[in-house]
């Protein structure tokens, strides 16, 4: 049996009485999860505020402590970079600073940078050197981007986010609920040598990208028209090496197709393995962008035997606090894209989950469990009576502990 496995992103706002989940008019889903066996989901585990990255590696079977290799170059690969032998990735924001104090006024610049002004920022930087190593920075979505210091010698991937909204926690990276609004000064995480180096170098950059970036004419013009400037880069989540994953198709016995909307879930997908069925990037304004989800989705479920769809929406509201506009975003998902795919799904088992919570209330990501719904035909379901939080809490799944079980529990299933 097939099975569409949608993810929306962010969309949990954890067992609180404002759940987006709860009050968005969802029919088509709701529907679904009526006849769908439920349960809640840490999607890497108890305590872990994840970001996307570990947390998609692990929904999708495989577990984050054994393979996650930082944020880094999964998005350098997702946004089509090529990583040499040697190499430091790391996620990058553009965000607005004070120039003079380093203070963060907007970690995303106002979240209105077009990715072509991010395009023109990005080339100002990238090819930059600094003590003799080549940076290369890429622009990715909105004010999204990846710099890759490229080295002829290993460079040490033990260093701290100068972005302060996220912590490293071993390798892998969770979202704090309070951080101090400057930029923070890259650390080595270690006494050796490659670590000072690595560390010192985005220290540099760091400094001399502010510089050139407050400068910019984009940014001149961005600030005559009112924005704010994207004149600093924020990063995060370093990693030196590429995760090896075996590959998906091969582990469950099944075809894998996927249709992401931003470069670490299609870095990831394209990681494993799956056929990656593009899309163009998001506008911003999901009645525009949806259509083109669910055409896509159309095809690859003909195409392959599981199709991953993960669908962004609503984990920007999340960050954003607002509340209804994350409702929106749930009820153009459900009645653009879940209802023109329902009449698909006949014989096709559906999974409905998220990465992580992203509650309106706190702005970032939270360690809450995440709903989960499986239907799959000609199976009772729980009979909840809404996709969300306090629903699925008493459904027949119970409690998933780690997000990494739950897809080979299925593909037994189905
Ligand atoms: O949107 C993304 O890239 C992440 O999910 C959140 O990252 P941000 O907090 O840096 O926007």
């Amino acid at each position: 049996m097939k099975l569409l496995y949608l993810v929306l992103d962010g969309a949990p706002d954890g067992l609180i009485e404002k759940s987006s989940l709860r009050i968005a008019r969802k029919p088509s889903i709701d529907e679904i999860a009526k006849k769908s066996v439920c349960g809640l989901m840490y999607t890497v585990g108890r305590g872990y505020a994840p970001e996307s990255d570990s947390a998609v590696i692990s929904i999708l079977g495989y577990d984050p402590e054994k393979y996650y290799t930082g944020r880094g170059p999964i998005e350098a690969i997702g946004s089509g970079v090529e990583l040499k032998d040697f190499f430091l990735a790391l996620r990058a924001n553009f965000a607005t600073v004070d120039p003079e104090s380093m203070k963060i006024i907007d970690r995303r610049a106002g979240r209105d940078l077009s990715s072509e002004e991010a395009r023109e920022l990005a080339s100002s930087l990238d090819g930059m050197e600094i003590d003799g190593f080549r940076i290369t920075v890429r622009a990715s979505v909105g004010h999204r981007a990846v710099v890759v210091i490229e080295s002829d010698v290993p460079l040490s991937d033990e260093i701290s986010n100068t972005d302060p909204a996220y912590d490293k926690v071993g390798h892998i990276s969770v979202a704090k609920k309070d951080f101090s609004p400057y930029i923070a000064e890259c650390r080595p995480l270690s006494d050796r040598e490659d670590a000072k180096i690595s560390a010192k170098i985005v220290n540099i950059f760091t400094k001399k990208a502010v510089e050139i970036l407050d400068k910019h004419e984009v940014n001149l013009r961005r600030k005559k028209e009112g924005k704010l400037p994207a004149n600093a880069l924020l990063m995060r989540d370093a990693g030196n090496r590429v995760p090896k994953f075996e590959q998906i198709n091969r582990r469950f016995g099944r075809s894998f197709g996927a249709i992401a909307e931003m470069p670490v879930e299609m870095g990831i997908c394209k990681l494993m393995g799956m056929r990656e069925k593009k899309v163009p990037p998001p506008t911003g304004d999901l009645e525009r962008d949806l259509p083109s989800r669910l055409s896509a989705t159309k095809e690859l479920l003909n195409e392959v035997d599981v199709s991953y769809v993960h669908l962004k929406g609503p984990d920007v509201y999340g960050h954003d606090g607002d509340l209804m506009g994350k409702v929106r975003s749930i009820e153009l998902i459900d009645s653009i894209f879940v209802r023109g795919i329902a009449e698909e799904l006949d014989n096709v088992a559906i999974l409905i989950t998220s990465d992580h919570a992203t509650p309106w209330t706190l702005k970032a990501h939270s360690d809450d469990p995440v709903p989960v719904a499986l239907r799959i035909p000609g199976e009772n379901g729980d009979g909840i009576e809404c996709f969300c939080e306090r629903e699925c809490l008493r459904g027949s799944l119970g409690t998933i502990d780690h997000g990494w079980t739950l897809l080979p529990m299925i593909m037994k299933r189905i």
